[in-house]
């Protein structure tokens, strides 16, 4: 396993100006490779900041050919504020010129799926199928270690197979969501977090010590190539 590579900064502001530094050039050195880059997106404060920052810079990225997915939603109708979706289109999606067939935003509880939660992670689920491989899989995460809607001790963080499952009691509200799991999220080149905040630092430390990801859902995400943390010092505090 490579290690992880683990970044601190002065501030979130500067966190997420490195970040987009090191997105674009991931994203550019991608297309360069395949033609298409693809990557994965999370919610989260860090997560949108990163998103409104490459709105204001994204360099020689070519928005056309870059796949876009998310880690997880809220599996709450299309147009709530909540929905990491509609935050990533606010921040970044519709100031950038995306190819709408390539932007894969999860069902929402509104949708062609209507209230049929499972009928909306099977239907991700055959889109993600078993080859989509991430460039770069962003990662939020919470105190208690959740990244996408893994939250700890549950199913969804046990499962190995499946690449994306419903969550229908998250601890953190709203309560149904569609998420990525391990499997896909392990498979990605890169894995990125992106954490500020005394308050994350214990699952912080929790993912460096090598806990289980049973308890801490960080411990567990890292990409075939790297991945990175990227951390303000009161995230860090615990290292
Ligand atoms: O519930 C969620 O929370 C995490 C972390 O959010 P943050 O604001 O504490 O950074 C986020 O990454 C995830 O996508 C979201 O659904």
């Amino acid at each position: 396993m490579i290690a992880p590579e683990t970044l601190v900064f002065e501030s979130s502001a500067e966190l997420i100006e490195t970040a987009r530094a090191r997105f674009v050039d991931l994203v550019v050195r991608a297309q360069e490779a395949r033609g298409v880059a693809s990557v994965a997106l999370t919610g989260g404060s860090n997560g949108i900041g990163l998103l409104k920052a490459l709105a204001a810079d994204s360099g020689d990225i070519c928005w056309s050919r870059v796949e876009i997915y998310w880690g997880d939603d809220r599996f709450v109708p299309a147009t709530h504020p909540e929905r990491n979706s509609g935050q990533a289109f606010d921040a970044l999606l519709n100031h950038v010129a995306v190819d709408p067939s390539r932007v894969h935003v999860m069902a929402p509880s509104d949708g062609e799926f209507g209230d049929d939660i499972a009928a909306a992670a099977r239907d991700y689920a055959r889109l993600i199928g078993n080859d989509t491989v991430f460039d770069v899989h962003l990662l939020g995460m919470g105190g208690e270690g959740h990244v996408n809607s893994l939250f700890p001790h549950t199913a969804a963080t046990a499962e190995n197979v499946l690449p994306v499952v419903a969550v229908t009691d998250s601890p953190k509200p709203p309560p149904a969501r569609l998420t990525l799991t391990f499997p896909v999220i392990n498979a990605s080149r890169e894995v990125w977090f992106l954490v500020s905040g005394a308050e994350k630092a214990e699952a912080v430390a929790a993912a460096h010590d090598g806990e289980s990801r049973d308890d801490w859902p960080c411990a567990g995400a890292r990409g075939t190539e790297g991945t990175v943390w990227f951390l303000d010092h009161a995230a860090a505090s615990g290292l």
